[in-house]
């Protein structure tokens, strides 16, 4: 008979909005916890920056503002970060690795900018490396794709990975509300980054976007890797024009393999992160709030929807806990947990090769042949228009053009070329279509 094997040990680094609804889970739940695992999962120790804080659920004792000896103690075998930004988070997961224990992280950050490393030494120190909780929350999206998928060969992976400019763009459509606002109930209810810049400006998506990609095509790609932009440009006039469209801006991250002739790996992939516009009947134009959704597009799986809670304390804890378990379990049955393979170095398209579809809102002068000057711009550069409308005469007249598929850099210089046209009073708002065409 196995000798019974005492509690398993675990050091949280960081105590903030994720961190203190782990500790919550982990006591609220520690029989059931106990229960699953086969032995209690015990706090070893709770690594904070300010440790003069009261925290529900932590005994004082725990605290310490030293990291570094925690992680690297011989009582403690596994290390969940909830710091999030790139240093002291890395060295501290390294050291963990190398002294022997596993990871659980919900840092999408560090993941995406060298994830490499943290791989590479996962599998050198035979260390468990989980990180459900990095990518849209609550919702198991990293273990379909990291374990049940792998043996599909997925084509796309697209949807709303931020739950912070969604809960943004969702409050300026549906309430009217200011950017500003909304941002700011978006930080008391615990969605933001601790920089917001990171969520606005797309680079929390493009994170997300690059850990999707890497897993979905086994190649390896890099935040650095992903065409981002955010939705501080977004404005009331965009929301407004999309309405007009019976359509909804969104932030979107899509993983595309981009096809060749002959070969069935494709080209390369396609990273991207933009607000585009999509028909409301579509389903990711339901997702409110700060909830996220993602749809995975495989080979025999067919199209699959993940949908939930993409940020927020309780959510996030939930995703570390399933890893927490995933890997306690992993440490008990002395069985190592999957290791990334990023086998296939696929080349990451530039996003001018990517074909997308353009909506744009012009002023145009009122005069006879101001369509046929504008017309002519987009048949330059061989982008077909899929509709065209005008709004308003005379000082207001407006056209409003949606384009069919196109390479974006064929798009873009059609927008350049616009901007030159004496007919043309202002671009007044540029946004990409996706959806069905
Ligand atoms: N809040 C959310 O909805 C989600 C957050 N995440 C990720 O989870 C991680 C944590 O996020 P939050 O809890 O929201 O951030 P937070 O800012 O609320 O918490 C981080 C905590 O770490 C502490 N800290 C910073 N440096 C430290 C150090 N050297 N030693 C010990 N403690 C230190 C800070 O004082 C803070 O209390 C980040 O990587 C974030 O990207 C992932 C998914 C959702
Ligand atoms: N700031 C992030 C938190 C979860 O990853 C978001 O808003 O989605
Ligand atoms: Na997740």
């Amino acid at each position: 008979m196995k000798p019974e094997r005492g509690p398993l040990r675990v050091a949280l680094l960081g105590c903030g909005t994720v961190g203190s609804e782990v500790v919550r889970l982990l006591n609220e739940q520690a029989d059931d916890l106990a229960a699953r695992v086969g032995t209690p999962l015990e706090l070893a120790g709770v690594a904070v920056r300010r440790p003069e804080r009261v925290r529900a659920g932590v005994d004082p004792e725990l605290v310490t503002t030293d990291a570094q000896a925690l992680v690297t103690r011989d009582d403690v075998d596994i290390v969940v970060e909830v710091i999030g930004g790139i240093e002291p988070a890395r060295t501290l997961i390294l050291e963990a690795m190398k002294t022997g224990k596993s990871v659980v992280t919900a840092n999408k950050a560090l993941l995406a900018e060298d994830g490499a490393t943290l791989f590479a030494a996962a599998r050198e120190y035979g260390a468990d490396l989980y990180y459900e909780a990095s990518v849209a929350g609550a919702i198991p999206l990293l273990r379909p794709l990291r374990e049940s998928l792998v043996g599909d060969h997925v084509h796309r992976v697209l949807g709303i990975v931020n739950g912070t400019t969604n809960y943004i763009l969702d409050q300026m459509d549906s309430a009217g509300a200011g950017f500003n606002e909304a941002l700011e109930e978006a930080q008391s209810l615990g969605y933001a980054e601790a920089d917001p810049t990171a969520d606005v400006e797309g680079f929390d998506a493009a994170a997300k976007a690059a850990i999707l990609a890497q897993l979905a095509f086994h190649t390896p790609v890099t935040a650095a890797d992903v065409h981002r932009e955010g939705i501080t440009e977004v404005s009331a006039a965009d929301v407004a024009g999309a309405k007009g469209m019976d359509c909804v801006v969104k932030l979107l991250a899509i993983c595309e393999r981009v096809p060749s002739e002959d070969g069935r790996n494709g080209r390369g992939v396609s990273v991207r992160v933009y607000p585009a516009m999509i028909p409301r009947t579509h389903p990711l134009a339901s997702v409110r709030e700060a909830y996220n959704a993602v749809f995975v597009e495989a080979e025999s799986a067919g199209s699959l929807m993940f949908y939930g809670a993409g940020a927020g304390g309780a959510p996030t804890a939930s995703a570390v806990l399933g890893d927490l378990v995933a890997v306690a379990r992993n440490v008990v049955g002395g069985t190592p947990g999957p290791v990334e393979v990023t086998y296939a170095k696929l080349p990451v398209l530039p996003m001018g090769e990517t074909v997308t579809r353009y909506y744009i809102h012009l002023d145009v002068t009122d005069e006879a042949g101001v369509l046929a000057t504008v017309a002519e711009e987009f048949a330059r550069h061989e982008v077909s228009i899929q509709a065209v409308r005008q709004v308003g005469l005379g000082e207001e007249a407006q056209l409003v053009v949606v384009t069919h598929r196109a390479p974006d850099a064929a798009l873009s210089a059609v927008v350049r070329g616009l901007r030159g046209l004496d007919s043309v009073r202002e671009v007044a708002s540029v946004m990409r279509v996706e959806g069905e065409e």
